[in-house]
């Protein structure tokens, strides 16, 4: 993990991410917060290992959590953290990155035309002091979007997989990236289809008394 970090001393509730996501970051920067971002370094099978049978909101969710809870250890206190973790569910199954060109590929043979779940867990640990009105608080929820894949032909999955673009990320496929042609329909909120649902955002830090609006940046 990166050096520990500390929020800046100024009133705002800086947010913390706990994620090494590009989308995530870049999603949380598009919508005008400022935060702080801190990855962490988890070994993610072991943990689902351990947990032993989840359903796949369940095993998002315990990652989530687990991932904030590492970086708020990680941190030196003070920040509002948020951990998240996505995976496809696609006939039952889970899928997460692809990591190589031929799961990949494989990967694309069998979700073409075809209709998955996209599950994002979010977790808060609000570990702001007593006198920034810190609730100790710690709980999360998962947003699940309906993912409707076009008929790729098998020259389209092969040059998607060659751009590299599919291996690292959950399911294999992006909808802001070159993937966008090939995922037909979508329901529910986008956001937490890249990683980080922003309404859900919004409501869980409602919930310690936090406006959204209160973290954006002054640009
Ligand atoms: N930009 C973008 N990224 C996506 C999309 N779908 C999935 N992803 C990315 C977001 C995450 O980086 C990754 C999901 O994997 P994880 O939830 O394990 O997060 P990751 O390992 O990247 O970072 P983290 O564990 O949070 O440090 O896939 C998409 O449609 N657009």
């Amino acid at each position: 993990m990166d050096d520990a970090l500390t929020p800046e001393t100024d009133s705002l509730p800086l947010l913390l991410l706990g994620s090494a996501s590009p989308g995530r970051r870049d999603t949380l920067e598009r919508a005008g917060l400022e935060f702080d971002v801190l990855p962490a370094d988890l070994d993610e099978e072991a943990i689902l290992a351990r947990a032993g049978d989840l359903e796949p909101v369940e095993q998002v969710l315990l990652l989530a959590r687990e991932k904030a809870s590492a970086v708020t250890a990680a941190s030196e206190g003070g920040y509002v953290v948020l951990g998240c973790d996505s995976m496809l569910e696609i006939d039952g199954e889970v899928v997460g990155k692809p990591h190589t060109a031929e799961a990949a590929i494989e990967r694309w043979r069998s979700l073409r035309g075809r209709t998955g779940v996209l599950h994002s867990g979010h977790w808060i640990v609000d570990d702001r002091d007593a006198e920034d009105e810190g609730t100790g608080a710690t709980f999360g929820a998962t947003a699940s979007c309906e993912i409707t894949f076009a008929q790729l032909s098998d020259e389209e999955i092969e040059a998607y997989v060659a751009t590299g673009e599919p291996l690292e990320v959950a399911g294999g496929f992006t909808i802001d990236g070159r993937g966008g042609p090939f995922v037909e329909s979508v329901t529910g909120d986008p956001h937490a289809v890249v990683g980080l649902s922003l309404p859900l955002l919004r409501r869980l830090l409602a919930e310690i008394g936090i406006g959204v609006h209160e973290l954006w940046r002054e640009d």
